[in-house]
């Protein structure tokens, strides 16, 4: 079931699954604001000091990352995106899951952003719920008659409970066990298992090369003005990601997914 809501003052779509699942999703950057399961638990991370106004990217939940990862170029630091309204497209119920599609274009992003990204294009963001899943299929079509480079990456950040206590397996590197700042680059795994205090999350991507994974710790979170200081020890980000622009033929698509199951404790 689809309705409609304000967060902040951010129009957003809220999706609810015959079984409870829920997610809130604002225009404002296919932004998902929250993602419960069934059992009505919170799963995604919030700041508190986030604005929800449409004057800058949203902190937490999961921003979308496009068409430049993080300062990895000379345009918009992560893209513009993040920073333009998307559109809602089609949505589904089927079975127990509910999903909904989110829809932008170059014509969408405000001008000033779109003056340093001059390409047409088209991007497909679908959310599904399914059971104890959540599913983000990421679609970017080269719309325009000549090729473009591009780097994207779904920046989801994750309600750990306690950071000290969080423990992240399936990386090439081995087990992290998380203890101070850290914003590292791995090659993509198929996999990943997170266990936080509380939970047991498996992380899966398709199509995308790395995962990013990054926390500002104390001092990192003290200069992030919309973050509270005790903030930084209740998330961990861990973003399926392309890194580095690559292109993508005049007419060529490509796709990227990424799935969140929560498994039994
Ligand atoms: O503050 P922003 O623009 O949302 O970026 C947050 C972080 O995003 C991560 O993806 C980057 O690896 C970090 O380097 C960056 O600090």
């Amino acid at each position: 079931m689809i309705s409609t809501e304000t967060a902040g003052s951010l129009p957003a779509i809220r999706l609810t699954a015959p079984d409870g699942a829920s997610a809130l999703v604002a225009l404002y950057g296919a932004h998902l604001l929250s993602w419960k399961t069934p059992d009505g638990r919170e799963r995604l991370f919030m700041s508190e000091r986030s604005p929800l106004d449409g004057s800058a990217a949203i902190r937490g939940g999961v921003p979308v990352i496009f068409p430049q990862f993080s300062t990895r170029g000379d345009g918009q630091r992560h893209g513009v995106a993040r920073l333009s309204t998307w559109r809602l497209g089609s949505t589904g119920d089927e079975g127990n899951q509910a999903s909904a599609e989110f829809l932008l274009t170059q014509d969408d992003v405000p001008a000033k952003l779109a003056q340093g990204w001059p390409h047409r294009f088209a991007l497909s963001l679908r959310f599904t719920l399914d059971g104890d899943t959540l599913r983000m299929d990421f679609r970017v079509d080269n719309t325009s008659d000549t090729s473009w480079d591009f780097a994207c990456a779904l920046h989801t950040y994750y309600a750990v409970g306690a950071f000290s206590k969080t423990t992240l397996h399936g990386l090439a590197a081995g087990a992290i066990h998380f203890a101070d700042a850290l914003d590292d680059i791995h090659p993509a795994t198929p996999s990943l298992e997170l266990q936080t205090a509380n939970a047991r999350l498996r992380l899966e991507q398709q199509g995308f090369t790395e995962w990013v994974v990054w926390n500002p710790g104390e001092k990192g979170a003290a200069a992030i003005a919309d973050l509270a200081d005790h903030e930084h020890s209740a998330f961990l980000c861990i973003e399926p990601a392309r890194v580095d622009k690559q292109p993508l033929a005049a007419g060529a698509e490509w796709r990227g997914t990424h799935s969140v199951t929560v498994l039994p404790e």
